[in-house]
């Protein structure tokens, strides 16, 4: 986790626009649990959630509370056992391996906290990587378009080791942007960066959802990395327990506190 993240600037607080854009991901009625019998532990309990196109959504929640897993049922890398997921209009719950992974592919971008560059290839070729495989071309003023903004013009050349974590997480950015996915699901992609990086990252994230349309759905512990999102939906115990739009971090801390204080409901794992 970031010592700390600068305050998202004003000009750069929370797309407007409606409420009413079309989802980009909608989870219907999802369960999720590991083990069985004494040792079962349900990590999702019924969560039904939508993700409008468009928006830019942080997940939070306590430690265990299945921020990990909803984002690994929405993407497709885990499994879910009961419920549905939609990605720009195609269920993926059922979905055979190879549809999935390339579903994956065409329809997903991903940002992790620990990067997940090639160490064998360029910051170009990361970036270039996942259109490669899909077997697409990339749009050369597009991938300029980003590159330019991640000011990123004079790394393209370097691999991951010659590449500060901050500018790691840039090229994994344009990596994600690249194929100009229906959806960037990104997993604390500020948990290993300095405040400076966390800010050129989180207001890249702001600026690719207000400029260029794109959808973000961002598992995070930072109340001001969740800031900078339209909104935030809070996990505890698996459940969704509240949803708050056009957060401060001041609003998600006091929120968070909340349900450090919060008396399980008769029938809820305490
Ligand atoms: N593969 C697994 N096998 C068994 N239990 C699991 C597995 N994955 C997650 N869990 C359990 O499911 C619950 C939710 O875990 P999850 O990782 O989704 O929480 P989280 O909110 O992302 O936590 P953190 O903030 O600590 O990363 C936890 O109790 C966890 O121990």
């Amino acid at each position: 986790m970031p010592l700390s993240t600068p305050p998202a600037p004003q000009s750069l607080q929370h797309a407007p626009g409606p409420q009413h854009r079309r989802p980009a991901v909608t989870a219907t009625g999802l369960w999720r649990a590991y083990g069985s019998g004494e040792a079962q532990v349900v990590a999702l309990r019924d969560v039904s959630v939508a993700f409008a196109a468009g928006r830019f959504t942080a997940i939070m929640g306590p430690s265990g509370s299945g921020k990990s897993t909803l984002m690994h049922c929405l993407a497709g890398l885990d499994t879910t056992d009961r419920g549905t997921v939609d990605i720009g209009g195609t269920i993926i719950t059922g979905m055979g391996d190879k549809a999935l992974t390339k579903l994956r592919r065409d329809k997903i971008g991903f940002i992790f906290q620990q990067f997940n560059l090639l160490p064998t290839l360029t910051a170009e070729e990361n970036i270039l990587l996942p259109a490669s495989i899909a077997g697409a071309k990339a749009d050369p003023a597009w991938i300029s378009q980003i590159i330019r903004t991640l000011d990123l013009q004079e790394r393209l050349t370097h691999k991951p080791t010659e590449l500060s974590g901050g500018q790691q997480q840039r090229v994994a950015c344009a990596r994600a942007l690249a194929t100009r996915p229906e959806v960037i699901f990104a997993d604390e992609p500020t948990g290993n960066l300095d405040t400076r990086s966390s800010g050129e990252v989180l207001r890249f994230l702001r600026k690719s959802v207000d400029d260029f349309g794109q959808t973000i759905v961002m598992v995070t512990h930072d109340p001001s990395a969740a800031a900078y999102a339209d909104r935030v939906v809070f996990l505890a115990d698996g459940q969704i327990v509240r949803d708050l739009d056009r957060p401060t971090a001041d609003a998600v801390i006091d929120t968070m506190r909340g349900f450090e204080n919060r008396v399980p409901l008769a029938g809820e794992a305490a």
